[in-house]
C-alpha cells in the first residue's frame, strides 16, 4: 500500500483563497488594506526567488506589498533604521526580513528589532516566548503550515507520538511547541540523538527538518505514520541530463511512500505553505492591530 500524498500546493492555494476573502472583508467593511513589507539584503538567488513570489502572492490576495531590496554591504545601522521606519508606518501590518542575512549582520539583533505585533515570521523573542507559554503569538510560517496539514489529515493530534528531526529556531523548535500545544507526545531529535532510527520508528508523526538530502529512509518509518518533509535540498540529477539537478527532501520519498500512511512531497509539499501562511499571518496581524476579530481559520 502506498501513502496518501498530501498536496501542499493545492492546500496552499486554498489558504490563499481564504486569505483573499478576509482581505476583501477588511477593505469593504473597514476600509483597511493589509500591507506586508519584505526586506531582502543581498543577492542570494534562492532568496530573490522567494521574495519575488511573496510580493506577487501578496498582491494577488489583494494586499499591499512593499519590497525593500538592499545591497549586500548594507550596514546594520541602515537596516535597523529601515526596520524602525516600517515599525512606525501605519500602512505596514507585517514585516519580514528574508533569511539568511549576509554574515556581517547580526540576525538576532535584526529580528528582535521588528515590532512583535508586525513580526509575521514569528521569530522575535517576544513571539517565541508567547508560543512557548501558550499565549497568542505570531506563529512561524513553515511550522504553521505543517500543523494545518497535520490537523487536516488527522483531525485531532491528541496523544499521538511525534518526532521532530531538527532543532532550528525557524522550524524544529516552534514545530515541537505547536505539536505539544495539540497534545502530542513530542521528541526533538538532532545530530547527537542516540538510535535515531529507533526514535523515528516509534512516531505516528515524523517532521523532518534537518536540511540533509534523503537522510530518512523508509525503513525508519512506522507503518501508517504521517511524514512531513520540510527539507528542500538540491542534488545532482544525471538521469535528467549532464549538469542537471533536482529538489529532494530530507526523507527518501521513494522508500517512505511505501510505508507511510501519508507524506508530503518535495517540491509541492511544505514549501508552498510557507508563503500562504505568511499571507495568513499578515491578515492576523492587521486584524489585531485594528482591534478586529482575527480569522480563526488562518491561525492556530
Ligand atoms: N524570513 C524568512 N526567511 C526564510 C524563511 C522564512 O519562513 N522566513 N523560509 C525559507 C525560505 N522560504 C521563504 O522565505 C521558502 C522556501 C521554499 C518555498 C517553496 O515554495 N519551495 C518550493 C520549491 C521551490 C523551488 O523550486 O526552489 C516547494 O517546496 O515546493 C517557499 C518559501 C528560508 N528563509
Amino acid at each position: 500500500m502506498t501513502a496518501e500524498i498530501i498536496d501542499g500546493k493545492a492546500f496552499a492555494a486554498r489558504v490563499r483563497e481564504k486569505v483573499a476573502v478576509h482581505v476583501a472583508r477588511l477593505k469593504d467593511d473597514h476600509g483597511i488594506t493589509p500591507g506586508l513589507a519584505v526586506v531582502l539584503v543581498g543577492e542570494d538567488p534562492a532568496s530573490q526567488v522567494y521574495v519575488r513570489s511573496k510580493g506577487k502572492m501578496t498582491v494577488e490576495v489583494g494586499m499591499n506589498s512593499y519590497e525593500h531590496k538592499l545591497g549586500a554591504d548594507t550596514s546594520e545601522a541602515d537596516l535597523l533604521a529601515l526596520i524602525d521606519s516600517l515599525n512606525n508606518d501605519p500602512a505596514v501590518h507585517g514585516i519580514l526580513v528574508q533569511l539568511p542575512l549576509p554574515d556581517h549582520l547580526n540576525e538576532d539583533l535584526v529580528i528582535n528589532a521588528i515590532d512583535p505585533a508586525k513580526d509575521v515570521d514569528g521569530f522575535c523573542i517576544a513571539n517565541v516566548g508567547r508560543l512557548a507559554t501558550g499565549q497568542k503569538s505570531m506563529v512561524p510560517c513553515t511550522p504553521l503550515g505543517c500543523l494545518m496539514m497535520l490537523r487536516d489529515h488527522h483531525g485531532s493530534l491528541s496523544g499521538l507520538d511525534a518526532v521532530v528531526i531538527g532543532r532550528s529556531n525557524i522550524v524544529g523548535k516552534p514545530m515541537a511547541q505547536l505539536l505539544l500545544g495539540d497534545s502530542c507526545t513530542v521528541t526533538i531529535a538532532h545530530s547527537r540523538t542516540k538510535d535515531l532510527p529507533d526514535v523515528v520508528r516509534r512516531a505516528d508523526i515524523v517532521v523532518a527538518a534537518v536540511g540533509r538530502a534523503q537522510m530518512v529512509p523508509g525503513d525508519w518509518i512506522k507503518k501508517g505514520a504521517t511524514v512531513i518533509d520540510v527539507g528542500i535540498n538540491r542534488i545532482d540529477a544525471p538521469e535528467k541530463g549532464e549538469g542537471k539537478t533536482r529538489l529532494v527532501g530530507d526523507v527518501d520519498f521513494a522508500s517512505a511512500v511505501e510505508v507511510a500512511g501519508a507524506i508530503t512531497p518535495v517540491p509541492g509539499g511544505v514549501g508552498p505553505m510557507t508563503i500562504a501562511c505568511l499571507l495568513a499571518n499578515t491578515v492576523t496581524a492587521c486584524s489585531r492591530a485594528n482591534g478586529l476579530e482575527e480569522p480563526e481559520e488562518l491561525t492556530v
